[in-house]
């Protein structure tokens, strides 16, 4: 059974934890707790395969709480990254969110993997779509910052609706899952090749000698 470890991250109050509880129940609960680290998880199946999900929704994270975003970095192979389209100052501390997402991936990763983009599955969500008559953040906006960091993108409105939730959690899971399958295909090349080159050097000047 794969396991899939996914992170919710974003302003206080953008909806992390509806997004979350509606993918999970199908259900809108207006309020949740919020001063509290939660781990959910759930079995799943998808494309055929058995899934063992985690998802964390740590407490909220503030443009200066870096320290909060460190935890899940390392944990997570995918991130879920929540703004409030009714709210600009959430939109800009996403921003800073994916930012900080690729700096902390380049760090792990010596620039290799992720220069050119986050270096793991994201979503970035434009949530409470339902009030767009209060709306800060144009639908392109959010579009455009996700290609600048090349990550996916959607709205959506959880206390409305479900599919685009439901749409946009399997289209990331599936991601992770690939991502996984080639840095695993990846490390088992490169153990080839250096088992390979072991076997040249010792076996290879041997045969030449006899
Ligand atoms: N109108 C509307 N309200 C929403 C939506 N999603 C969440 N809310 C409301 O926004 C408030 C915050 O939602 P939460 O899910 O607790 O937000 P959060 O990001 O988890 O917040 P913290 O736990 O404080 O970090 C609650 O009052 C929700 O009922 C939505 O799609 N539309």
């Amino acid at each position: 059974m794969n396991d899939i470890k996914l992170a919710l991250l974003g302003s206080q109050g953008a909806g992390k934890s509806a997004v979350l509880v509606r993918f999970l129940t199908r259900r809108f609960i207006g309020e949740y707790a919020s001063n509290a680290n939660s781990l959910y998880h759930k079995r799943l199946s998808i494309d055929g395969r058995q899934l063992n999900l985690e998802v964390f929704d740590p407490c909220s994270q503030s443009s200066e709480a870096r320290c909060i975003l460190e935890e899940p970095v390392d944990w997570a192979d995918g991130f879920v990254v929540v703004y409030n389209i009714s709210d600009r100052t959430s939109f800009l501390n996403a921003k800073n969110i994916l930012q900080q997402i690729r700096e902390a991936r380049m760090d792990n990763c010596k620039g290799s993997e992720a220069s050119q983009e986050l270096g793991v599955p994201v979503c970035l969500v434009g949530n409470k779509q339902d009030l767009c008559h209060a709306r800060q953040v144009r639908e392109d906006e959010g579009r455009c910052l996700a290609q600048e960091n090349r990550c996916q993108f959607q709205e959506v409105s959880a206390s409305e609706s479900y599919q685009d939730i439901a749409g946009l959690f399997n289209l990331l899971i599936r991601q992770v899952m690939d991502h996984l399958k080639y840095r695993a295909d990846r490390r088992r090349y490169s153990g080839s090749k250096s088992m390979a080159k072991l076997i040249n050097n010792v076996f290879g000047k041997r045969r030449k000698s006899v």
